[in-house]
């Protein structure tokens, strides 16, 4: 780690900490799609702690059970359905099979991988955007359409990231896909705040953890060995810290908070500079030969 000579943004709370009342989701139900691993886990976690029961979805049945019995742990019922959420179907099926509607949908689950844009196969793009984004439409649909018919508020929230808004050189599929994320935030919003039902956003900036699939790992782990020094808040981000924003955007307190996407990344995607880095194309950050040979 480099050291630094300037403090950066102070550490956050420690885990166990909360700025929202104890008891905030007692008797609500959250559902969380990707609640087995990574920031999933960890905003489940944070509602969890802070009295909700839980629905936690995913395609692999070990890591569901792993999660259900440590978020058991926090004093709330976990449900965990298996569930691809490219699959309407199935979808309708873990919505029948909750013990009650949930009234939180955190839309976490979402896939990706670096490839150089003329390299994706049909197939690759397809995978990315179906579970990002068209996963994403159909857990939505099923939520809204559950909550409008039985005339009940709900809360959704999409877990995005900041190339929706600048584009994700190497990430083309992924980028488009949470473009198109953010943009159903600010459709539905408006659509369905009639009927009581919030729909926001929320993007995590860097937060390296553990459950990462291998392809983003790597492509982290080479591209930098001090990812601190290299944001603004000179750290990355705590998984935790993403949970509170969660927490907050589904609580009473944001009532009046809808068609939002907040970003939590420490200024990280605003950073600029009239000249910047060197250029290197794709390929070459990938490790990858010319194109074609
Ligand atoms: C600078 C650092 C990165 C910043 C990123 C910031 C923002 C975003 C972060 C995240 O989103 S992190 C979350 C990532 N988590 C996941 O991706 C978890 C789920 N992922 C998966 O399940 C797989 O990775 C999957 C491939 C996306 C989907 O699995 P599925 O079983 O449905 O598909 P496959 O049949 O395995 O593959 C489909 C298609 O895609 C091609 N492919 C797979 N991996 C790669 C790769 N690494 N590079 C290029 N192409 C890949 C695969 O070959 C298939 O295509 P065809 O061969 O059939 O043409
Ligand atoms: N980590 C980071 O730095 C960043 C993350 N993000 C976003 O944060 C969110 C969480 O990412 P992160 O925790 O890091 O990633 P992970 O890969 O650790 O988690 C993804 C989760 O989604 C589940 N999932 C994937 N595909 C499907 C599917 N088809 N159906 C159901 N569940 C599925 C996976 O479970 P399983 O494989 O068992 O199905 C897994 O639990 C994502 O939306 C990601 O784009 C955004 C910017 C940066």
């Amino acid at each position: 780690m480099t050291e630094n000579a300037y403090p950066g943004l102070p550490s956050p709370p420690p885990l166990g900490a909360s700025a929202l009342p104890p008891g905030t989701y007692e008797g609500h139900t959250v559902l969380v799609t990707g609640g087995g691993s990574g920031l999933g886990k960890a905003i489940a976690t944070e509602f969890a702690r802070l009295g909700a029961d839980l629905v936690i979805v995913g395609r692999t049945a070990d890591r569901l059970k792993a999660a259900q019995e440590e978020l058991g742990a926090l004093g709330g019922r976990v449900t965990a359905s298996v569930c691809d959420i490219r699959d309407p179907e199935r979808i309708a099926e873990v919505f029948d099979a909750a013990p009650v509607l949930p009234d939180v949908l955190v839309n976490n689950a979402a896939a990706n991988f670096p490839v150089p844009a003329e390299d994706m196969s049909p197939n690759a793009w397809r995978a990315v955007v179906d579970i990002t984004l068209t996963g994403t439409w159909f857990m939505t649909r099923e939520f809204g359409r559950r909550h409008l018919a039985a005339g009940t508020p709900g809360s959704v929230i999409n877990v995005g990231a900041s190339y929706a808004w600048t584009g994700g050189p190497g990430f083309a599929h992924s980028a488009a896909a949470k473009a198109g994320v953010k943009n159903l935030v600010e459709t539905l919003a408006v659509e369905w705040a009639p009927y009581g039902i919030q729909v926001n956003g929320l993007v995590p900036g860097l937060f390296p953890h553990a459950d990462l699939p291998e392809a983003i790992r790597g492509n982290l782990e080479r591209t930098d060995d001090d990812k601190a020094s290299r944001q603004p808040a000179l750290r990355v981000g705590q998984a935790r810290e993403l949970g509170w924003a969660a927490t907050f955007l589904a609580s009473p307190y944001a009532r009046f908070v809808s068609g939002h996407t907040m970003v939590v990344d420490g200024a990280n995607w605003q950073r600029r500079n009239v000249v910047n880095a060197p250029v290197v194309p794709v390929r070459e950050q990938l490790g990858r030969g010319p194109y074609g040979q």
